[in-house]
């Protein structure tokens, strides 16, 4: 194990990551760390919710020279949620040192960014699309810059963001540090990343599995017509504490969450033709806690890291092997334990073992719930409910009215009719969702991708493309971890 303090940081960093409740330093942050702080060029790969954004974040922070007020490093990542996530972790690792760092993302309104740009940021954190709107401008310029660091590089190089990528490294210097990271690296994508990178260096966490085993998944067959259905029993039995919900496409995710919502479920959606702040205001909500269940596509999932997320259901089985991953790290982070079920239907039953080849791990089979026993499980809540409420023991007003009640009827028919009450019994409100069936296995090329993010066929998550002037400030301190509280490890 390796303790922040063997890794040869300055007190003031070493001080902010103890703050943030950090006390060892995960495997791909105890390998990485050392090679990063000697500049090296590196491929960083580990498995989800296991700290690869402090992994770059913190040799990074360390580098930043306070004294000059220039632009020393830039992490690109695809989505603006994530943007704003990883400016928030790495303001916090370098709250010790002063380092002033600026989340640069579309949707927000380009004339703020540009008077943030002019107090002089150490680090920017952006989403491809808008970086280059602003190297385009001459609102910023990244020729001070030591280290370019991509997040989630596979997804940015797959869906198309290629050619911004590219140019946004040419304006930075030739000399320049590279660092990619990400869960999941397919070849061809890694072949394509070492091109414009110094005789990298490739850093893989050797786990026996790609998906982190303290997430148990499960798969059930189950007919197209009848998901939905199957959906909403899981949820009465499981009763997640979050719950995220895959779909396809962003119609499928707006219909998933109006179809859950008929259903008496707090459920929202969001993808990526959705406005920023409605985008932003979902996350939050789902945070908080407001909202039970989140209907997601996978790009806007990436990499988000959301605490108190129990379960995962892949409604639709994902189209590649590397977006399971990423879908169902989505739980289980931090040395956290999870679910995760994915539905298929028979005429996707092959694609199990291509998705298990990948990730090294075998699924369960779980049979579909019954009405009965969604039935049972709602009762089984409700019961539990009951129970804390006794134990709480604050309940003088109504013992009169219980007296009441129990002098004209047996006590077993009252509690009866109170569970009855209380219980939500499992809802066949009918519901629409038009039928979405798997694409046609292709062969991955990066354009292929790129049309189809455009084609919008997979639920695809423009980060730069909506530029709908909706002002929104990055928030901190929503996290239901984090803080300075409790120290945090993981069990490894
Ligand atoms: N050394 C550590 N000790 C305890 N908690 C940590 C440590 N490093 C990171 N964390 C916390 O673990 C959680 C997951 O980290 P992070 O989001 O960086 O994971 P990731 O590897 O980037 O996952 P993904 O592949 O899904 O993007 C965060 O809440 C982070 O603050
Ligand atoms: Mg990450």
């Amino acid at each position: 194990m390796t303790k922040f303090q063997d890794l040869g940081l300055s007190q003031a960093t070493l001080k902010a990551v103890l703050k943030m409740g950090f006390e060892e330093a995960t495997p791909i942050q105890a390998e990485t760390i050392p090679l990063s702080l000697e500049n090296k060029d590196l491929i960083g790969q580990a498995q989800t919710g296991t700290g690869k954004t402090a992994a770059f974040g913190i040799p990074l922070v360390e580098k930043i020279d306070t004294s000059m007020d220039a632009i020393q490093g830039i992490i690109i990542a695809p989505t603006r949620e994530l943007a704003i996530q990883v400016s928030e972790e790495l303001y916090k690792i370098g709250a010790g040192k002063r380092v002033r760092v600026l989340p640069i993302y579309g949707g927000q309104d380009i004339s703020r960014q540009i008077r943030s740009l002019k107090k002089a940021p150490h680090i920017i954190v952006g989403t491809p699309g808008r970086v280059l709107d602003h190297i385009n401008r001459k609102t910023m310029r990244l020729d001070t810059v030591n280290t370019v660091i991509l997040d989630e590089a596979d997804e940015m190089l797959n869906m198309g963001f290629i050619e911004d990528i590219e140019s946004i490294l040419a304006s930075t210097p030739t000399e320049r540090q590279t660092l990619l990271f990400s869960a999941t690296m397919p070849g061809p994508i890694q072949r394509m990343a070492e091109k414009f990178m110094k005789d990298p260096q490739i850093v893989r966490v050797k786990t026996k599995e790609m998906t982190v085993p303290s997430i148990e998944q499960y798969y059930l067959e189950v007919m197209e017509k009848n998901k939905f259905d199957v959906l909403t029993r899981l949820l009465d039995i499981q009763s997640p504490e979050l719950a995220i919900v895959f779909g396809r496409t962003k119609r499928r995710v707006d219909e998933l969450s109006e179809a859950l919502t008929l259903r008496g479920y707090t459920a929202e959606g969001i993808h990526g033709d959705l406005s920023q702040a409605k985008r932003l205001s979902v996350l939050r909500k789902f945070k908080e806690g407001t909202i039970d269940v989140l209907v997601a596509t996978d790009v806007a999932a990436r990499g988000l890291d959301i605490s108190g997320v129990t379960h995962v259901y892949n409604f639709d089985i994902p189209q590649d092997p590397e977006s399971y991953v990423h879908r169902i790290g989505r739980t289980g982070r931090a040395g956290k334990t999870g679910v995760a079920l994915t539905f298929i239907t028979p005429r996707e039953k092959s694609y199990l073992a291509v998705v298990e080849k990948t990730t090294k791990r075998k699924m369960e089979k779980m049979k579909a719930p019954t009405l009965d026993e969604a039935l049972e499980g709602q009762q089984k809540a409700v019961v539990e409910k009951i129970v804390q409420t006794i134990e709480s023991n604050n309940l003088h007003y109504y013992k009169a009215a219980a007296q009441e009640l129990l002098e004209e009827n047996d006590a077993s028919t009252v509690i009866a009719a109170v569970l009855k009450m209380l219980t939500k019994e499992p809802d066949t409100t009918p519901v629409k969702l038009t039928e979405e069936q798997l694409p046609q296995k292709r062969e991955r090329k990066p354009q292929d991708r790129d049309r189809r993010r455009r084609d919008d066929s997979r639920g695809s998550y423009n980060a730069d493309r909506n530029r709908k002037k909706a002002p929104v400030k990055p928030r901190t301190g929503e996290k239901r971890t984090g803080g300075k509280s409790k120290p945090r490890s993981f069990n490894h």
